[in-house]
């Protein structure tokens, strides 16, 4: 099985790097699992995945570190987002927000298929360009999609997985509670470190 590793920052895969030995770069190819640092956000990722995305690969992974709504999720802890949501794309209609879905241009919303058993909790998350940190905005998004988690890539790679007919998974660690910007309480380190480890024990498993 050929695996694409997909991450925003190679700051987010660090242990993988060392542990496995990969050279620096943004495209890696090894034997058995390349990987993309795409750079942070949809478009980056879009294009990244663009550009090297091929029928070879049997497995997107995507990894990296994410904010939780949901407070019993602990930082540092490690989710499955099987459902993400472009939670942006659409059109503000007065207090109202129309879905690209509701304009008639297509989807917002894709899952992860794959058939692999991941022993991780499932979550539902959405994709935003801006990190939320305004109560207001906060609340409004809860109220519309009730999500679990929130980066900035998620959404992207799976809608370049469904349009390509591959595999995937979204595997984050959570590093930060969506609420008014503290980036004081981030546990960025903490996330890092957790989502290597899984990361490394699925890979090697996975070869
Ligand atoms: O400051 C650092 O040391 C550092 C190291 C590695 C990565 C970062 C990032 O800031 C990565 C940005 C990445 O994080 C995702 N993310 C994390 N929390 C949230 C959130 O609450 N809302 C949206 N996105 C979040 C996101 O996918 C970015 O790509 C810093």
């Amino acid at each position: 099985m050929k695996i694409l590793v997909v991450a925003a920052t190679k700051a987010e895969l660090t242990f993988l790097y060392q542990h496995f030995s990969l050279q620096e770069g943004d495209f890696i190819e090894d034997k058995k699992f390349d990987i993309l640092i795409t750079g942070v956000g949809m478009v980056a990722t879009a294009f990244a995945l663009g550009k090297h995305l091929s029928p070879k690969y049997n497995l997107v992974l995507n990894l990296g570190i994410a904010g939780a709504f949901d407070r019993s999720i602990e930082l540092g802890g490690i989710v499955n987002i099987t459902e993400d949501i472009f939670a942006e794309l659409g059109a503000e209609d007065g207090e109202n927000f129309l879905t690209i879905t509701d304009l008639g241009f297509g989807e917002s919303a894709y899952n992860s298929k794959n058939s692999i058993k991941i022993g991780l909790p499932k979550v539902s998350g959405v994709t935003v360009n801006r990190v939320s940190g305004n109560e207001r905005n906060i609340k409004n998004l809860v109220k519309r999609l009730n999500p679990k988690t929130e980066s900035m890539e998620g959404a992207a790679v799976l809608y370049a997985c469904h349009q390509e007919r591959i595999d995937c998974l979204q595997i984050r660690s959570i590093s930060n509670y969506v609420e008014p910007r503290n980036r004081d309480k981030w546990k960025i380190g903490l996330a890092i470190k957790n989502l290597n480890d899984w990361a490394i024990a699925f890979l090697t498993d996975m070869n």
